[in-house]
């Protein structure tokens, strides 16, 4: 009896190695204009597909896992954070949720320290300058932005790509803070020479600069709430390549605004692809580097990531555990 082929929706256009891959595969369902899918596809996507190959931009809810058909067995997401999945309402269906993890870790963690760079010697206003004309010459007290050797920069979610930051940062001469769920392990706190803090609140009012590398789940929702944020010294700075609903984006706004903390570089936002008029003033002022979600994408990464789900797809459907299971205990 020949075996039919697995109906694989992809929610967007993949990279085109990949794409060609899983056609051979399985029988694939592509989205070559990349148009996000609406509720509405997503919910026809569910009712047909066997294997749904989400992004982060698809909010697949309880409500919408509700209409799936009985066919859908796995969730192979195209992407490390899950946070656009309800895993929980997932795996109490009895599907089975993977993700990519490990295979865009440098990249964002480049990205991390790119950011942090640019805010702090102001990079982008810089580049601004000359294709606007506005450059007259050298002076010994304009553009002048913060010396990151030597400062303090405060982790918070040391882990994969927390600890690829560590790595970067340390070889910048700044010393290494974090703060985590627990302690990592004493060889990987001796190399980095890092520093536990416990209490997230007092690392805050102790750092230069400060990075989020935590997921967003609902026990890390607005993490760095107004309250916390208030701890941030008025001379620090603050990145974040992880997600925008790990801070309360009003807060942070309203403190760049009054001069509360010295500048920001975040890569992702509490709405996006909606970003505020106000961040964007600030933007344009100098006092935010925003960038379109782009910590992970490299070609590279693109289609490592996409490997990844091809091996999560084929190997659930030869019958085995596929490696990168997200389980409850990881949310
Ligand atoms: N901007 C981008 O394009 C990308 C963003 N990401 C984001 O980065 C996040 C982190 O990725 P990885 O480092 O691979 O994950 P990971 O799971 O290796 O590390 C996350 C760390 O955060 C810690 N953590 C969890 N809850 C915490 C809390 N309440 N307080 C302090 N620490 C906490 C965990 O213990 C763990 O050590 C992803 O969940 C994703 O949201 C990931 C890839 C690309
Ligand atoms: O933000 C991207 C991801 O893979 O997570």
């Amino acid at each position: 009896m020949v075996r039919k082929k697995p109906l694989v929706v992809l929610t967007r256009k993949l990279p085109d190695v990949i794409e060609t891959r899983m056609c051979e595969l399985f029988n694939t369902q592509l989205n070559l204009d990349d148009t996000p899918m609406d509720k509405e596809a997503l919910a026809k996507a569910l009712a047909t597909a066997d294997v749904l190959v989400p992004t982060v931009t698809d909010r697949i809810d309880a409500e919408l896992l509700a209409v799936a058909g009985p066919q859908l067995q796995l969730i192979a997401n195209f992407g490390n954070g899950v946070d656009n999945i309800d895993v929980n309402a997932a795996l109490e269906r009895g599907l089975t949720v993977t993700n990519t993890p490990g295979v865009l870790t440098e990249d964002t963690a480049d990205m991390t320290m790119a950011l942090i760079l640019a805010v702090a010697r102001r990079l982008v206003e810089g580049s601004r300058i000359i294709p606007e004309s506005e450059w007259d010459g050298w002076s010994p007290t304009w553009m002048l932005g913060r010396r990151i050797t030597g400062k303090r920069l405060g982790i918070i979610g040391m882990g994969r790509i927390g600890q690829a930051l560590a790595r970067r940062a340390k070889a910048f001469g700044l010393q290494i803070h974090y703060h985590n769920r627990r302690k990592v392990a004493a060889q990987v706190e001796e190399t980095l020479e890092a520093t536990y803090w416990d209490s997230l609140d007092q690392m805050l009012a102790r750092m230069d600069i400060v990075s989020i590398n935590c997921p967003h789940t609902p026990a890390t929702y607005h993490l760095l709430s107004a309250r916390r944020l208030s701890h941030l010294q008025p001379h620090s700075i603050l990145v974040n390549t992880a997600r925008g609903e790990l801070i309360d984006e009003a807060a942070l706004t309203r403190m760049l605004e009054a001069g509360q903390i010295a500048g920001a570089g975040l890569d992702v936002f509490e709405h996006e692809p909606a970003v505020s008029t106000k961040l964007i003033r600030l933007a344009k002022a100098g006092k935010v580097t925003l960038l379109p979600h782009m910590g992970s994408a490299t070609t590279e990464g693109r289609i490592d990531m996409g490997e990844k789900v091809l091996i999560n797809i084929k190997t659930f459907m030869d019958g085995h555990r596929p490696p990168d299971r997200v389980l409850p205990g990881m949310l």
